[in-house]
């Protein structure tokens, strides 16, 4: 998958909608906004099915996302529904060959935000994509609460998809990325297709955490966040795969739990097994801080330029104890950066 970093968002660009009353409901009326999305009765039907042994399907009616702003031109729908059909192959890894599971719109209930209005709560909005809440029927295990990433166009095909499928299916083992569940199709009803993972429960993005959103969080738990941080770091790249796109917006920290337990999250831009270029303009380059400066020059990125955007988070978390080694994060030689490991022990000693 060939991508340009213009396609990221620009860092730390205001998320727009995270658990937050008052947002939640403009933002999703302006994505989602169809009757025909309330998809319950059908959902729970078949749990019931399958409690006495049987799979009744529901009849494919009308199930529509209306998706308001990132809705296709008509004439594009033709087209979809034939790229879906030879799509249909692409349910597999591109990495590891292995088969993703394939969710349908039918076995989703997306959460509204109110009872009476057509509206869906929207966890959370980024460049590729509009993220929505919702439980899924999985089959003998009841309903599983899920965060449904829909793709817009233009990045919403499937090989893509199916990448950041299989990568997110590939990390599992970590612990530390949400629980693949499968991908839903684009279907000739004129849904947006999506990767449907586990939510991520209570959570607010590490950057509203470091620009000072409420809640307040303890020194202690700073400490363990930049532990995690590391070790996630360590124990993705362990698994082959590059995030490419370490930022303090891709990480979810569920304020619920005593340790701030971290997400990493969008794998849209990660790779296996090899770095990536990401041409782009000077300007470009001056807005992503995060990108080390040798992949602004165009070379591929590597651990090296991961550790430079763990540096970038260190430097803006609010402890003087990570200055030093943030410092050696971001040092403009490759060469002269720490290794994960290096950074891992530093925080362990400082703790
Ligand atoms: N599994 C999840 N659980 C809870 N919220 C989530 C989850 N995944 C994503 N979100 C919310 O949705 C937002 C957008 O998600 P994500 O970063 O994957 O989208 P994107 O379109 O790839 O963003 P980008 O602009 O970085 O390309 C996140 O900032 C977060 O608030």
């Amino acid at each position: 998958m060939e991508c340009r970093y213009n396609e990221v968002t620009t860092t730390h660009a205001p998320p727009p909608a995270v658990f937050s009353p008052d947002t939640l409901t403009s933002n999703a009326a302006t994505y989602l906004t169809s009757k025909k999305l309330d998809n319950s009765g059908n959902a729970l039907s078949k749990i019931d099915g399958a409690f006495v042994g049987t799979s009744p399907r529901p009849s494919k009616t009308a199930l529509m996302v209306i998706p308001g702003r990132f809705s296709p031109a008509s004439s594009l729908f033709i087209c979809e529904m034939e790229e879906s059909k030879k799509q249909t192959h692409c349910l597999v890894c591109p990495f590891t060959g292995s088969s993703l599971p394939e969710i349908i719109l039918q076995d989703i209930i997306f959460t509204k935000v109110d009872t009476r209005a057509e509206k869906y709560k929207c966890l959370g909005t980024g460049v590729t994509s509009a993220v929505f809440e919702g439980q899924v029927v999985i089959n003998n295990c009841g309903l599983k609460s899920v965060a449904v990433k829909l793709f817009k166009q233009p990045f919403d095909n499937l090989e893509g998809i199916s990448a950041e499928a299989g990568l997110l299916k590939m990390l599992e083992p970590t612990g530390i990325t949400p629980k693949l569940f499968g991908i839903l199709q684009r279907t000739s009803e004129g849904n947006h297709p999506g990767i449907v993972q586990e939510l991520i429960q209570s959570s607010v993005t590490l950057h509203q955490l470091i620009v000072g959103k409420p809640p307040f969080i303890t020194k202690q738990k700073w400490y363990n966040i930049a532990y995690q941080l590391a070790f996630g770091l360590k124990s993705i790249n362990e698994q082959g795969v590059l995030i490419n796109d370490l930022k303090s917006d891709n990480v979810l920290v569920n304020i619920s739990t005593d340790d701030c337990r971290l997400t990493f999250i969008d794998m849209g831009h990660a790779s296996y097994m090899h770095g990536k270029r990401f041409p782009m303009t000077t300007e470009q380059a001056s807005i992503y801080r995060h990108l080390a400066p040798e992949i602004a020059n165009g070379q591929e990125t590597s651990e090296s330029s991961e550790v430079f955007a763990l540096g970038v988070i260190f430097k803006d978390i609010p402890l003087e104890e990570l200055s030093f080694i943030s410092h050696k994060c971001l040092s403009k030689i490759p060469l002269l950066r720490p290794s994960v490991y290096d950074i891992l022990s530093f925080v362990e000693e400082i703790m």
